[in-house]
């Protein structure tokens, strides 16, 4: 079974100390919500689970294996990772795009085998791009284009997916869209890492929360576990009005 573990793992840069002895573990069948305010660690702790930080103390492992001792190409056939700047180095078609996820298996758009090409169109199918996918992606509107994003990590049909803000600036119904498309990944067996900073959202679709604050882990469990009045204040600052998975923020502490 694919498994993401990190075990005590730190990230320093220079004197600063941004995710301090952070323990977590993905496995297929879970949808966990990253949490934390601007600047807790959250990018840090993926980006470092990923082997993707310099000045890391601690581990972080895929199937055992440490993440920064893996190539890009084996680590991509182990976890999409869809990160929170998402550049296009140039405008090309949907189908190019998401064609650039075979890149796990050596394929480049224009060079896929069968088998590349049936991932290819199974991801754009998947992520309702079937009418798009010849389309310039610099004539696609945000919640497109995010799909987009989602689909070039799909296409890797890699068993676990970390995804650091996929719904930012998307309205609520492109949100959706995209939080269904990650539970599909999931109910289809697949293990998803997602951060969030809408919690209304996190509390509707996650079976887990991470809640991270100043580079801490300080707690990690399903969402009528840990989703509390009085966690919201400690980790957000705000008052809020919680009923299971139910949250309504009702202002600043
Ligand atoms: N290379 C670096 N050098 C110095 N400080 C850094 C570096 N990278 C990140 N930081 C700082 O570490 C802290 C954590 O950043 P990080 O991006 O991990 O937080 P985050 O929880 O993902 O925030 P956000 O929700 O705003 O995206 C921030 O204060 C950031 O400025």
């Amino acid at each position: 079974m694919a498994e993401l573990c990190t075990h005590g793992l730190s990230v320093e840069a220079g004197n600063q100390r941004l995710v301090d002895g952070a323990s977590i573990r993905l496995v297929p069948g879970e949808f966990v919500a990253l949490l934390g305010p601007n600047g807790a660690g959250k990018t840090s702790l993926l980006r470092a689970s990923l082997g993707l930080e310099k000045k890391v103390i601690g581990r972080a492992t895929i199937d055992g294996s440490d993440t920064a001792a893996l190539s890009p190409m084996q680590r991509a056939r182990h976890i999409a990772y869809l990160p929170q700047q998402r550049p296009l180095a140039w405008p090309n078609t949907v189908r190019d795009v998401v064609s650039l996820g075979r890149y796990a298996y050596g394929a480049a758009p224009g060079r896929l085998s069968a088998e590349d090409a049936a991932a290819v169109d199974a991801a754009i199918a998947r992520c309702d791009l079937t009418a798009l996918a010849q389309r310039q992606t610099d004539t696609l509107s945000g919640g497109e284009l995010a799909r987009v994003h989602c689909a070039r990590a799909f296409a890797a049909e890699a068993p676990l997916l970390i995804a650091d803000e996929p719904v930012a600036a998307l309205d609520p119904r492109h949100q959706f869209r995209i939080m269904d498309i990650i539970a599909d990944f999931v109910a289809a067996g697949g293990g998803a890492l997602v951060v969030l900073h809408d919690i209304t959202l996190a509390a509707r679709y996650a079976s887990r929360m991470i809640w991270m604050k100043q580079g801490r882990i300080v707690a990690d469990g399903a969402p009528e576990e840990t989703l509390t009045a009085a966690r919201m204040a400690e980790i957000y600052g705000v008052q809020a009005r919680v009923d299971g998975r139910r949250v309504e923020i009702e202002g600043a502490v």
